[in-house]
């Protein structure tokens, strides 16, 4: 099992109960949605695993670690095997297509020449081996979310989360963008997207887990 959540509860301060008791599982090389209205907790759970934000109660264990266990020095060692899509791209404006890529690896230690040579392969993954020089203002809003796929995949995550990444697109560049998370999942990478694209998500026949309320409402997998 690659992420199980035991009676996973979060609240944010006394009044805001984002998750309440939520258990599901995970096995590695699954592609799987995460739905719900808006404030459902989607995001709450993404973050959960990503760490940004503790658990409130129960269990929950991703890649091996225990979350509640995890220390703050070995958070950059357990960062370093999740990939995190948002949906605002946010990329360094000041920097090439090509450099916000490789500075994923650059931070983690890697010489430039090694990464900008996996950076370009990602990128070319994702069709975009002709922006290379770019400026993240020159691409249009799915390409930026492309390069965000890119920077997020460069150092090769065994888990690939994603923060609505269809957001700002229309239904073919969503559908385009949706094709490529599965071909990363394809290649042994664990995906969990969160989205509320229904539409998109039913034509897709995967896992689907719906939020209500911050409650885990369904545990859908097409036959
Ligand atoms: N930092 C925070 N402080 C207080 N309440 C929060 C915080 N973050 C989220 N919440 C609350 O927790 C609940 C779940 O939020 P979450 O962002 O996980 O939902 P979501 O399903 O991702 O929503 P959306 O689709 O709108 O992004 C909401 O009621 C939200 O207001």
């Amino acid at each position: 099992m690659l992420i199980e959540f035991n009676r996973v509860s979060k609240s944010y301060g006394k009044h805001s109960k984002a998750l309440s008791d939520v258990s599901f599982t995970v096995d590695a090389g699954e592609m799987l949605f995460l739905t719900g209205h808006s404030g459902a907790g989607k995001t709450s759970i993404l973050k959960l695993i990503m760490k940004i934000e503790n658990i409130s109660y129960g269990q929950a264990k991703v890649n091996g670690f225990e979350l509640r266990q995890l220390k703050e020095q070995q958070l950059p060692a357990y960062r370093q095997s999740l990939g995190m899509i948002f949906q605002d791209h946010r990329l360094l404006e000041n920097r090439t297509i090509l450099e916000n890529v490789a500075l994923s690896l650059l931070i983690r230690g890697y010489g430039r020449s090694d990464s900008e040579k996996q950076a370009r392969v990602v990128l070319k993954q994702v069709g975009l081996e002709d922006k290379l020089d770019h400026f993240p203002d020159q691409l249009s809003s799915g390409q930026q979310q492309r390069v965000g796929i890119a920077r997020a995949i460069v150092s090769k995550p065994d888990i690939l989360l994603a923060d609505e990444p269809t957001g700002n697109l229309d239904p073919d560049l969503s559908l385009e963008l949706m094709e490529i998370f599965m071909k990363i999942n394809e290649s042994g990478t664990t995906v969990l997207i969160a989205s509320h694209d229904l539409i998109l998500i039913k034509r897709l026949r995967k896992r689907v887990l719906v939020l209500d309320s911050g409650q885990l409402i369904d545990d859908y997998r097409p036959a």
